[in-house]
């Protein structure tokens, strides 16, 4: 058995359980882990640690057995773009046509391997994106329209698919971590780090170096996460405790972090080139809130009732979720539609993710962390420089949607559904207002020379930041429609 121990170093939360609740007097039930058992293949690839993070307790597996050779085949031919250069089935549109003719329903249901189950969900989910928007991304390479996609997942797709979500406790759609981005890396040499030269994709819809940049520097910034569990933990258990000097040691190292995680997202303007994205993003794009998919999609095998999920999307990310809740960003959010999105997000991830960010909300609402940071000047400096790196990272982000989507396309919905002029401004706007506030309330007195600086710089960047995006949001509503519309 587990011991229930605090987190330290290389320790992982288990995969939580039905019992868990928010509320203060079940937080012990998600009691931290010290040990790993890597060799129970039972335990699910996805649980939070202090050694991975918010990536999968281990390698994701690269290629399926034997066993499953024509899955394996049809995904090693999909992409637009083969490795050798040559054009794949998606080049072609064959791609529905093999999968009806190749595919048997492989029978899943004794299979209890969480690392071979979560690579057929990644599998799976990769040949029902591109077999429901093949049709679309065939009409948008020349017209620039999305249409239709297809309305029925076939059941050599959906039936075993259905089966292998239920055993991981997802929803029967590409996700976020657990298909296109974290569960889809290898290393090149094993003996190397996590690191993008040591790096390759399992699979891929266009099969191009910038859909490589794109979902690998995903990998390369959640590789930092380790440091961002520890420190949210270690600056929840200063508070615990009472220890002033460990909770400011706590939230320079988160500080610290987000900002590797902030260099590190700068490099995807090199490794992906804004004009190639629209060309694979059609494949990530969802089926609720789509005009692709107005009637839904029927899961055929499974039930006659028409389904909708959201796209992929980073907003399924636990990296800025968790300095949401840590740091009471959350709580804040306006209670809009928009925010209402967030929340759905949030069911888009590992259930053990949902349930480590979950904790953190509720053990930092608890501990009351955003009263605690304010009581001290100097808390509350390296408090609000946490702030100022979840606006680091919205305000870059906004950067990226404007030169990656808005420049290059006019259609009005995120691959996650999420209206793409006012969703992220509404979490930018709302950080912005956040260090507004925070910073009013320092005592500039207290503060030590450098956090004075500090405190001056963040806060006049964010008034400025602030006036530009609302100019900003309001002149491109002019130019897309339905921006209030989120279901
Ligand atoms: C070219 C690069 C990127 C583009 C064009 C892009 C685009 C988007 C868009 C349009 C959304 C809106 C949600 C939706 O899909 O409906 C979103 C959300 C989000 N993405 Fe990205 N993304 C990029 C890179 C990244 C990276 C590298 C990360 C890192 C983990 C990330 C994390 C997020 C997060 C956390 C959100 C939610 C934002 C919030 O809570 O305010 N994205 N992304």
């Amino acid at each position: 058995m587990f011991a229930l121990r605090n987190l330290k170093n290389g320790a992982v939360i288990r995969p939580l359980s039905k019992h868990f609740k928010t509320g203060s007097s079940l937080m012990r039930e998600i009691s931290l882990l010290t040990e790993v058992d890597d060799n129970n293949s039972t335990h699910q690839m996805f649980t939070v640690g202090g050694k991975n993070g918010f990536l999968p307790r281990q390698e994701p597996l690269p290629e399926l057995p034997e066993k499953y050779s024509a899955l394996e085949s049809l995904l090693q031919r999909m992409p637009m773009q083969l490795a050798d250069g040559s054009p794949g089935l998606l080049a072609s549109g064959q791609f529905g046509d093999a999968v009806r003719d190749e595919l048997p329903i492989y029978d899943v249901d004794s299979l209890t391997d969480q690392r071979l189950l979560s690579a057929l969900f990644r599998d799976y989910t990769f040949a029902a994106s591109a077999y429901l928007l093949e049709p679309c991304d065939i009409l948008y390479r020349s017209q620039s329209d999305y249409g239709l996609g297809r309305k029925v997942l076939p059941k050599n797709i959906a039936v075993p698919l259905v089966k292998v979500s239920n055993k991981i406790n997802s929803k029967p759609f590409m996700e976020y971590a657990l298909s296109y981005a974290l569960y889809n890396y290898k290393k090149i040499s094993d003996a190397g780090g996590l690191i993008y030269d040591n790096l390759a994709l399992i699979r891929a819809f266009a099969g191009s170096e910038s859909e490589k940049g794109f979902v690998l520097n995903h990998v390369t910034m959640v590789s930092h996460s380790p440091g961002l569990v520890r420190f949210a933990v270690g600056s929840l258990n200063a508070i615990e405790a009472n220890d002033r000097e460990k909770f400011n040691s706590q939230m320079s190292g988160l500080f610290e972090t987000y900002e590797s995680i902030n260099k590190e997202m700068e490099m995807m303007w090199s490794r992906s080139v804004p004009e190639d994205y629209v060309k694979f993003r059609t494949f990530i794009m969802g089926t609720k809130n789509q005009t692709m998919f107005p009637d839904g999609v029927i899961y055929e095998g499974v039930s006659d009732n028409p389904v909708t999920y959201r796209g992929e999307s980073g907003a399924n990310d636990s990296m800025v979720p968790l300095g949401d809740n840590l740091l009471q960003i959350s709580e804040l959010m306006p209670e809009n539609p928009l925010t209402a999105v967030l929340r759905d997000f949030r069911s888009y991830r590992p259930t053990n993710h949902r349930e480590f960010l979950d904790y953190v909300q509720a053990k930092a609402q608890q501990l009351r962390l955003k009263e605690y940071a304010m009581k001290d000047a100097n808390s509350a400096a390296i408090y609000l420089s946490n702030i100022d790196q979840i606006r680091a990272f919205r305000h870059r982000h906004w950067n990226f949607t404007k030169e990656y989507i808005i420049k290059h396309t006019s259609h009005p919905v995120a691959t996650g559904g999420s209206p793409i002029v006012t969703w992220l401004p509404n979490q930018l706007n709302a950080v912005l207002d956040l260090i507004n506030e925070v910073s009013n309330n320092i005592d500039r007195q207290k503060l030590s020379e450098s956090n004075s600086v500090r405190v001056e710089e963040i806060t006049k960047r964010a008034q400025a930041q602030k006036r530009f995006l609302d100019r900003e949001v309001a002149s491109l509503k002019t130019k897309f429609k339905n921006q209030d519309r989120t279901e």
